[in-house]
């Protein structure tokens, strides 16, 4: 679903107008192994893009050359900011990578501090702004007032995403007692205070009901509405892909099999003979059968 806040779209595709990711021919080796494959594909400023694929198609590793977890074996990962900066993730050292480059992420397993507060969890993701604020401790020593000032606007900015994620009455909670799927909210809360130009999500509905898998996605479509933060997300359940997505990228084996829009790649071959397990051969088949689907349809 392409939507009002990309730019002019080039061929149609409006996450090539504007990208705030280029991932340039990108392969990552683990020894023998070829996790990625000379994978290239853009995510758009402002829009929701998803990375799917079956278990080991590389996903999560794409996600950690993005984030500087690994070091591509190959390949250029180029992040441009709306203000035209630009950075090669693959050049800098993960801290960088979300200090300047401001890309945030969050884990397939939860990696709160399960004995602090909410609001805690949320001010600690927010202390190198405020180390940087307080002069690396003088200042605030001194008690200078632009350290208060930036103080305030980190508890401000705490307390603005915990009611963005209907946990404010939590606040002062551990955040090891919150419910499953209050604690993956909380984590989405946490990467929002460090302000991210991209927000990489890894399976965020992963273990959440229905009814949490549907607030997922109102917090992720209002986290793109309102703060025009571009959402890069890895995810299993189909039902948050193509209900969000403005854009999907299909991985198997390591490369990419299909890129488009949701409707696009559901329709894909390709892509359904990855989900359903088809052996090659058989691709044809199923492309024959969406055929005769679509001329029936047109008759
Ligand atoms: N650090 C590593 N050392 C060796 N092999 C690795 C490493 N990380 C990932 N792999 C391998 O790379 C391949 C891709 O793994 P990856 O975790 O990226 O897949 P995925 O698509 O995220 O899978 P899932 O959906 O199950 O999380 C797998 O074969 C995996 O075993």
């Amino acid at each position: 679903m392409a939507h009002a806040l990309a730019t002019a779209p080039v061929g149609g595709r409006t996450w090539q107008a504007d990208p705030v990711l280029r991932v340039d021919h990108v392969s990552m080796r683990f020894g023998g192994l070829v996790a990625v494959r000379d994978l290239s594909f853009e995510a758009g400023r402002g829009e929701i893009t998803a990375l799917i694929g079956p278990n080991g198609a590389g996903k999560t590793t794409v996600f950690n050359c993005i984030t500087g977890f690994y070091k591509p074996t190959q390949g250029m990962l180029t992040l441009t900011h709306a203000d035209g900066d630009r950075y090669l993730l693959e050049r800098m050292p993960d801290f960088k990578i979300s200090a300047k480059a401001k890309v945030a992420r969050t884990f397939q397993n939860i990696r709160l501090f399960s004995g602090m507060t909410l609001l805690e969890n949320l001010l600690v993701a927010q202390h190198n702004r405020l180390m940087a604020a307080s002069g690396w401790s003088i200042l605030g020593i001194l008690g200078v007032p632009s350290f208060h000032q930036a103080e305030k606007a980190a508890i401000d900015r705490a307390r603005y995403w915990l009611d963005k994620t209907g946990l404010t009455t939590r606040a002062d909670d551990p955040a090891g007692d919150l419910p499953y799927g209050a604690q993956r909210r909380l984590e989405i809360a946490r990467a929002m205070c460090t302000q991210p130009e991209l927000l990489c999500l890894d399976e965020p509905a992963a273990g959440l009901n229905p009814r949490e898998s549907a607030e997922l996605n109102a917090l992720l479509l209002s986290i793109r509405e309102t703060e025009k933060t571009s959402i890069l997300l890895i995810e299993h359940d189909m039902s948050v892909v193509m209900e969000i997505s403005d854009h999907v990228v299909v991985l198997e084996y390591g490369v990419k099999i299909s890129d488009g829009a949701p409707a696009e790649v559901k329709a894909d071959p390709r892509v359904i003979a990855a989900y359903l397990g088809v052996d090659d051969e058989e691709v044809g088949k199923v492309e024959e059968t969406l055929d005769e689907i679509a001329e029936e349809a047109q008759a």
